[in-house]
């Protein structure tokens, strides 16, 4: 909806009205149309203002009427007869103006907003591009040069950024919709033609050809595979070369190939499944809208290795006040000295001025008896981090929530030793901390609401995507990583080699395959897993069949032979030293693998890359199902957000279970039965009972999982 209403001294103001972001739904289209009209039409209008309502000018297309057939007035024509009326019209900004909304802006002749304002054209990140006009307005106004950045990052920004690119006319500290209605009343008269940012020629740099081969190369290397992007830049080539109206038609070509890709349906359901685990929800019945979290302003983490400073850095970000405690003299040295650098350059990196938080570095766990949540930190060693808690227990005042970053183990185990077992949870980050989006919140059968709301709560205030998982070896995140892994090692087995199986990765769009991202993380630390649960180490037998599974002995022979990847600048690849960056082929690697397989008596084949892909991913996927019949995920939204966010899923693939849905469950069941069926010593390969549930009742779209699964449970049928 939008209203109308006439200002004293001849100013009609038009307010967007569609709680909670403005949104441009069918309704609020159909309400400028028909007010602009009303002020074209009514003599005593001399000019136009148009804002938001409840301190929001408009957050954009509404993306849920996208899915469904597009009814009332279209944007390119509403927005054309605006920048049309021949009586000034002012967009007043207030909070946001994004995608569509900075589009309905850059229709009008002038545009204030309010210093707090963001602006921005995201429509890249929902696999689009900016269709109504923006892609072809935008360059007209700040030339193509800035316009390219805007357009192919999505990013937003500040009101003071834009001022200085020329999107706004003004910017105020005051009210946005008294300057505007001040600004039209004075520029009232005077002519409009240079203000229609559709007649205006593009500002292109001399060598426009160049720049624009650039960007499509950065395009294409930033998200490989992704199709919204390139799209940005073509629309931009357009908007270069071609007059107006034809930089529309390609504009819109493009925009109805984006929107009927499977990208754009796989971007916006990653918009909504960010926003879905926020509303999080446990079996017990706990849930965001009836669990109170705390505000916590105290906090300590114990352990200040690589993960530790982190969690250090996202706490003081928050303005959270940190006791940063290492017992470990020279460890601790080094993090008093690497912390605050690492918190200024973060600082630096959001602009905020001074980091908000205070650190103080202690050797003594007596020192964090006053903080209200721990977060420990310490080597990833059940023993160990028993120790901590049955101390921290000791130590804290009572009512303190003790929270674990442990990466997958038992969260239970941890709470039995202390005095209030439903305080305890696990907070698992990624690294570096304070960098990556994602946390995984788990939750233990004593965990209570209260815990979780509250490290829920802590994840978003640290910027973070929080999802609230259950407490199984791996939690979500890490145990669907396991079927993954081994597959890629199977791979080696049967003939492939590291490169293979990466570039079929990351021909898919994973930022880095499973090799690189081994020889990046380090492959000691699965090494260690192995060791812990019996697989590997002294006295195992070296066979590749083990605890009666089939089991790859590869990546720790790959340690043995003291590859430990990048760090030791060897792994399955070579680096230019220990630490170094560039992945190279390694003939050892190659070598290597053929005497292994001629000391197993394997033949090499040659394995092409959908075969990589249908054995990585759709063991991964399978994992998937498993947890959602566990109920260790809410819902499918819940398992693709954390891999979006945690493990470099590309987003225009959804996550792995939007991903299952588009592929067809009926697909991956029959492939999944066709793997198992080569390969019956894989255990992971076996179709789980929840897929085979729903391609029984016709594979139902992924946004009716969640309802489905809770029935079937209700029924026992899972
Ligand atoms: C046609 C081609 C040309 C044009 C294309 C476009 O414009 S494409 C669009 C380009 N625009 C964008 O990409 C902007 C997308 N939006 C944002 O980036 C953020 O929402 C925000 C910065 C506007 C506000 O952040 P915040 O942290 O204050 O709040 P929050 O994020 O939690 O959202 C609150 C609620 O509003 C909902 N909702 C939000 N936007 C839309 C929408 N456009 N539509 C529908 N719904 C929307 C959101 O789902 C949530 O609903 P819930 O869960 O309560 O039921």
């Amino acid at each position: 909806m939008a209203m109308y209403s006439r200002l004293p001294g001849s100013v009609a103001l038009i307010t967007l009205q569609n709680p909670p972001v403005n949104a441009l739904s069918a309704a609020v289209r159909q309400g400028i149309v028909d007010t602009v009209q009303r002020a074209l039409k009514d003599p005593k209008v001399t000019s136009v203002v148009i804002c938001g309502q409840n301190g929001k000018f408009c957050g954009g297309a509404d993306i849920r009427e996208f899915a469904g057939p597009m009814l009332g007035p279209p944007l390119v024509p509403m927005i054309h007869a605006i920048e049309a009326v021949d009586k000034p019209v002012a967009a007043a900004i207030e909070g946001v103006a994004l995608g569509g909304g900075l589009e309905l802006a850059l229709g009008c002749h002038y545009r204030i907003a309010h210093s707090k304002a963001l602006l921005g054209l995201p429509e890249v990140t929902l696999g689009l591009l900016p269709g109504a006009g923006g892609s072809q307005r935008l360059p007209r106004l700040i030339g193509l040069t800035a316009a390219l950045d805007l357009i192919t990052t999505g990013r937003h920004i500040s009101a003071a950024e834009a001022l200085k690119l020329g999107i706004l006319d003004q910017v105020t500290d005051n009210n946005v919709v008294d300057q505007a209605v001040e600004f039209v009343r004075r520029v009232a008269g005077q002519p409009l033609d240079s203000r229609r940012l559709s007649t205006l020629p593009c500002p292109c740099p001399p060598d426009v050809d160049s720049l624009l081969d650039k960007a499509m190369v950065k395009v294409r290397q930033r998200s490989r595979g992704a199709l919204a992007p390139v799209a940005c830049v073509q629309a931009l080539m357009a908007a270069a070369s071609l007059p107006y109206t034809q930089g529309m038609e390609k504009e819109r070509d493009l925009l109805t190939t984006l929107f009927n890709s499977g990208q754009a349906r796989a971007l916006q359901y990653a918009f909504f499944s960010q926003r879905v685990v926020g509303k999080w929800s446990l079996p017990s019945g706990a849930s965001w809208d009836n669990s109170a979290a705390r505000t916590i302003s105290k906090a300590a983490v114990i352990g200040l290795g690589t993960m530790g400073r982190g969690i250090v850095v996202a706490l003081a970000l928050t303005g959270i006040s940190v006791v940063a405690v290492e017992t470990q003299e020279k460890q601790l040295a080094e993090a008093s000295q690497a912390v605050p650098a690492m918190l200024q350059r973060e600082a630096g990196r959001r602009s905020l001025a001074t980091p908000p938080g205070v650190i103080s570095f202690s050797s003594n766990l007596q020192d964090v008896s006053e903080v209200e949540l721990v977060i420990e930190a310490v080597f990833e060693d059940m023993s160990l981090k028993l120790q901590v808690f049955r101390h921290l227990t000791s130590v804290c005042r009572p009512g303190t929530l003790l929270c674990s970053n442990t990466s997958g183990l038992d969260i239970d185990q941890l709470a039995a030793v202390t005095q209030s077992p439903g305080l305890v949870v696990g907070m698992h980050f990624f690294a570096p901390a304070h960098v990556m989006k994602l946390l995984e919140v788990v939750y233990g059968p004593r965990s209570s609401p209260e815990a979780v709301a509250t490290a829920m709560q802590l994840g978003k205030r640290m910027g973070k995507v929080s999802v609230a998982v259950g407490n199984c070896p791996g939690f979500v995140g890490n145990r669907m990583l396991k079927p993954y892994l081994e597959q890629a090692n199977f791979l080696l087995e049967e003939g492939a080699t590291p490169q293979q199986v990466d570039e079929a990765l990351e021909e898919f769009g994973f930022p880095m395959g499973v090799f690189r991202m081994s020889d990046l993380s380090g492959l000691d630390v699965g090494w260690r897993i192995r060791k812990e649960a019996g697989l590997t180490g002294p006295g195992v037998e070296s066979t590749r069949t083990r605890q009666g599974r089939r089991y790859s002995p590869l990546p720790d022979q790959v340690c043995e032979a003291g590859r430990l990847g990048q760090k030791t600048g060897r792994g399955w690849y070579q680096y230019d030293g220990p630490g170094g960056r560039v992945a190279r082929s390694d003939p050892w690697v190659h070598i290597f693998l053929e005497a292994y397989r001629a000391e197993h008596g394997l033949v090499a084949r040659s394995i092409a890359p959908e075969e990589i892909l249908e054995r990585c991913l759709y063991a991964l996927i399978n994992e998937g199902f498993n947890i959602l019949q566990d109920a260790m995920a809410a819902g499918p939204e819940d398992i693709d957000a954390i891999y979006v966010f945690g493990y470099g899923w590309p987003r225009h693939h959804g996550g792995p279970m939007f991903h299952a849905g588009q592929v067809g469950l009926g697909r991956i069941l029959e492939r999944l039965q066709h793997h198992h069926h080569n390969h019956p010593d894989v255990p992971h390969l076996k179709p789980s009972t929840l897929l085979r549930r729903l391609v029984a009742v016709g594979s139902p779209p992924v946004q009716t999982w969640r309802e489905f699964i809770n029935k079937e449970r209700v029924h026992s049928q899972l």
